[in-house]
């Protein structure tokens, strides 16, 4: 705890990365991982479907708080951010921490000067945690140098999925000499201690550092018409369907997505070729897993997919999931063979489910 809080104040951790680094995992493990402290998260997610509010609102109940579409920088303004804040810090809520994950193509800058310029009473700013893909680093940073700024401002910085990364010694070492005095924490599906997150609240000697005039100045060089922002180059596309889909179709559809589609997220109802589950999926990159999880007992089935991506065509790709659309009331018998390619072996899982049990 820093010397300055007061118990009452609440600590506002932003998480923040690129586009699949993780966030959404790392909340995740912290909500199962967090002992006796109860974790409130603000979520924002990009695209019409909020995806992530899905993937974290079971754990989390009434202190989920959804910022819905849109960039966090860009849609709401700190005054709005302080209702939401209020809703999560009052003391009925008995919430000890509040995370904000903000969208992958947020500015981190940005949400730390909105937490800051916050006037809300019982909250304090808690610190920056910005989440890094190892294994796609390098590629990450050629195509978005802006990468390296956000790392500098970060107070701790996580350098997940090491177990794809063959030389994680490498990335290690670079994120460490770009960042200024940030603690470096390796990590795989972000298995952090939560009690390393929680402290890294800034404490005096990092006012100077991160002080809302250094971000106010920031914000007003860089952030006039958001033309800098990372999500101004990228289109995203949301795709609804309560008709199954083929999983074949989707298969040759996810096989040659284009090289621009970075992300693709959500969920897919597969229909009568397994009426048990809904299959998550996740692509970053050329990375891509289904994850089957049971079907709730209530509430409809549907298929929800946020496809986000540079110089792509999203009505083209949007009339293509539509022609994956299932015309046919019967599995047929190899269906799914393409799409179990896909889902991780049970022993890889296993370790998983433990972290989310
Ligand atoms: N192999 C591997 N996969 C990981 C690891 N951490 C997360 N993933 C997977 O990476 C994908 C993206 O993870 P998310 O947690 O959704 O990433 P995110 O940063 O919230 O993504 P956005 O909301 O799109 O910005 C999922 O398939 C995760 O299971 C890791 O350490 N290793």
């Amino acid at each position: 705890m820093t010397q300055s809080r007061t118990p009452q104040q609440i600590p506002v951790v932003v998480l923040a990365g690129f586009l699949g680094s993780g966030k959404t995992t790392l909340l995740n493990h912290l909500l199962h991982r967090s002992g006796g402290s109860r974790i409130g998260a603000i979520v924002n997610d990009f695209g019409a479907i909020e995806i992530d509010a899905l993937a974290v609102a079971g754990a989390l109940g009434d202190s989920t708080v959804s910022l819905g579409n849109g960039c966090l920088c860009c849609a709401v303004d700190a005054s709005e951010l302080d209702v939401y804040l209020e809703r999560l810090a009052r003391p009925s809520a008995g919430i000890d921490v509040i995370v904000i994950e903000a969208s992958g193509l947020a500015e981190p800058q940005e949400l730390v000067r909105m937490v800051l310029a916050s006037e809300h009473p019982g909250i304090v700013y808690g610190g920056l945690v910005e989440l890094v893909d190892a294994a796609e680093f390098d590629e990450t940073r050629a195509r978005h140098p802006e990468i390296d700024r956000h790392l500098a401002l970060a107070d701790l910085v996580v350098v997940n999925k090491l177990d794809r990364t063959p030389d994680a010694d490498r990335v290690l070492g670079l994120v460490r000499s770009l960042t200024d005095r940030a603690a470096v924490v390796p990590a795989t599906y972000g298995r952090i201690d939560p009690e390393f997150l929680f402290d890294c609240r800034p404490g005096e000697e990092r006012v100077g550092q991160l002080s809302f005039d250094d971000l106010h100045r920031q914000g007003d060089d860089e952030h006039d018409d958001h033309a800098g922002h990372l999500h101004a180059a990228y289109d995203s596309l949301s795709f609804a369907s309560e008709v199954p889909l083929d999983p074949r179709r989707l298969m040759l559809f996810l096989d040659s997505r284009p090289e621009g589609l970075y992300r693709i997220k959500g969920y897919v109802d597969f229909g009568p070729h397994d009426t048990a589950h809904r299959y998550a999926v996740h692509a970053v990159g050329r990375f891509l897993r289904f994850y089957p999880e049971p079907w709730g007992s209530a509430g409809e089935r549907l298929t929800q997919l946020v496809l986000i991506g540079s110089g792509i065509d999203a009505a083209a790709l949007g009339k293509e999931l539509e022609a994956c659309k299932s015309d046919a009331p019967h599995a047929d018998e190899h269906g799914m063979w393409g799409v179990l390619r896909y889902v991780q072996n049970p022993e890889d899982r296993a370790d998983e489910v433990f972290e989310e049990a």
